[in-house]
């Protein structure tokens, strides 16, 4: 039977150079570009082999669903490479294989981030969502992207370990921030592979030539030994002296304590963590697409401002009550997510047994990279998929469709745990930014509109480099927030200026 199969082909690709295989073709800063182009020359599944490892590309929602959702039992392993380790991301378990550790701290998450807890956390993505606007009133413009990225860390930092990181100086901030900066670049699938073709690297001094590479690694250990300790210690200190301080970590021993499960510290330490990671960046670099997306398209814009102003008038924002009477701002949301996918080339997934599909042999061992941004362009689903259009996501009657751009979350055992806390914190902050601020094309010295091109990086996800604007206030915010905050809580808590 083994031997039918092997004798089928494997999925159709690029050939390329001995060993190396199609490397050269990729276009580094675009990968998903070149195999989207792939696609239209050999199909929705491709496959190549690279560095000696097959990998196999999914260009379409279908074939990702049927092999990593239908057939997650084999197709929920992830691919190994020893940068990893190097670099200590050995904390974050979206990389781990799978396994029973894996099984263990995903329950951890299924317990903390499932649909009906995340509710629990609205008060404080509300509040991080304030917080946000008023820091954007006190700070200069070039400072938005920081303060995005300040509002979804606090949030994040907030139901995870209860710590509160209120300005762009905070200790924790900046430990995440450049755990990112140092630790993604190198964790993309072309610099990781760099490290296993040409293991010797790893033993060339930092000061030597060609040591730069292991210069990087070592500063981004230091910082994820950061990332990873420094946020925990915080919890169990306060701990000590706070026996009933409240966060998921705090709840997660409590709950492992009262039903008699054993979880050492290591593993609550890689829980959190990975927590913060998964709900900072991903968060962070979708409102800034949103950003984007509101400054090349005013007219949405406006459309999703009248929304919110109908709704919740000029002299208040927008509540989680009022997201049922706002379904354009969740389209605009969706819309966000499918017109620049952040996880671009979602998370590889790898397959423990050798398999069947459409009469292609893919054997065990294969990686296999959803391409996001192919699934985001299929002009079948999405017609015109260029354009920034909130509609597609709406029936006739103005209600939300089905279509939750479920593929921007991943597939199957591996699908984003966090998504649920994750749409939330999306949505409470676009609906907040629409309705105190106005994101506009900047005007050149006679007044006329100039041209925006958004410039991006990428790394893991997808981050603005650039992009011209210029920011109008339609809120007076101080007295709103204020008032606002008296009317929910009694007292206008948590909402100071940043310095
Ligand atoms: C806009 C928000 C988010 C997006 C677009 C997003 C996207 C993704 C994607 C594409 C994956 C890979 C899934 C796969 O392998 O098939 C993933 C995995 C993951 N995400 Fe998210 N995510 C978001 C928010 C969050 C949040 C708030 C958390 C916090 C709990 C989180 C935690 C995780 C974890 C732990 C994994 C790894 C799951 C596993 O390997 O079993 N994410 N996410």
């Amino acid at each position: 039977f083994l031997q039918n199969r092997v004798s089928l082909p494997l999925p159709p690709g690029p050939r390329g150079l001995p060993f190396i295989g199609p490397a050269f073709e990729v276009d580094a800063a675009s990968p998903w570009i070149t195999y989207g182009r792939w696609a239209s020359k050999y199909g929705e599944i491709v496959g190549c082999r690279m560095f000696g490892r097959q990998i196999v590309i999914l260009n379409s929602e279908k074939v990702a669903n049927d092999l990593l959702e239908r057939r997650s039992r084999i197709y929920s392993d992830r691919p190994s490479f020893s940068i990893r380790s190097l670099c200590g991301w050995d904390f974050e378990f979206a990389l781990d294989k799978y396994g029973s550790e894996w099984r263990h701290l995903r329950r951890l998450f299924k317990q903390s981030f499932r649909e009906q807890k995340v509710a629990d956390y609205q008060s404080t993505q509300l509040d991080s969502a304030r917080a946000l606007l008023l820091n954007i009133a006190s700070h200069s413009e070039d400072k938005i992207w920081d303060l995005i990225s300040l509002c979804s860390t606090s949030t994040i930092l907030s139901v995870v370990y209860g710590y509160k990181a209120e300005t762009l100086e905070d200790p924790m901030f900046h430990i995440g921030k450049e755990t990112l900066a140092t630790g993604f670049p190198l964790l993309t699938t072309g610099k990781a592979m760099l490290f296993e073709i040409l293991p010797f690297i790893k033993y060339i001094p930092a000061f030597l030539p060609g040591g730069s590479m292991m210069r990087d690694v070592h500063i981004a250990k230091q910082w994820t030994q950061k990332y990873a300790n420094y946020p925990f210690d915080f919890t169990m200190g306060k701990l000590r002296s706070h026996p009933a301080f409240a966060c998921i970590l705090s709840d997660t021993i409590q709950n492992c304590q009262g039903t008699g499960q054993i979880v050492s510290d290591a593993i609550l330490k890689k829980f959190a963590a990975t927590a913060f990671l998964g709900g900072g960046a991903t968060s962070a670099s979708v409102h800034q697409s949103f950003i984007v997306a509101m400054v090349l398209n005013p007219k949405v814009q406006k459309r999703a401002q009248a929304e919110v102003a109908e709704v919740c008038g000029i002299d208040r924002l927008p509540t989680f009550d009022d997201r049922a009477m706002l379904p354009y701002i969740d389209a605009v949301v969706r819309e966000t997510m499918r017109w620049n996918p952040t996880v671009t080339l979602g998370l590889s997934h790898a397959v423990t047994e050798d398999d069947v599909y459409d009469g292609y042999f893919i054997p065990r061992g294969s990686i296999m990279i959803p391409n996001s941004w192919a699934m985001s362009r299929d002009s079948r689903k999405y017609p015109d998929p260029e354009t920034f259009k909130p509609e597609r996501f709406l029936t006739s009657d103005g209600e939300l469709n089905d279509d939750d751009v479920r593929w921007a979350f991943g597939w199957g055992r591996r699908v984003c745990p966090g998504r649920h806390l994750g749409s939330a914190a999306l949505w409470i902050t676009v609906a907040s930014l629409l309705a105190a601020y106005r994101f506009e094309t900047p005007k050149d010295r006679d007044g006329m509109p100039v041209d925006v091109i958004p410039k991006w990086t990428y790394a893991l996800t997808r981050w603005v480099v650039s992009v011209g604007f210029r920011l109008n206030s339609t809120l007076n915010l101080d007295p709103v927030v204020e008032s606002q905050n008296r009317s929910q809580y009694g007292s206008s808590q948590g909402l100071g200026k940043s310095s």
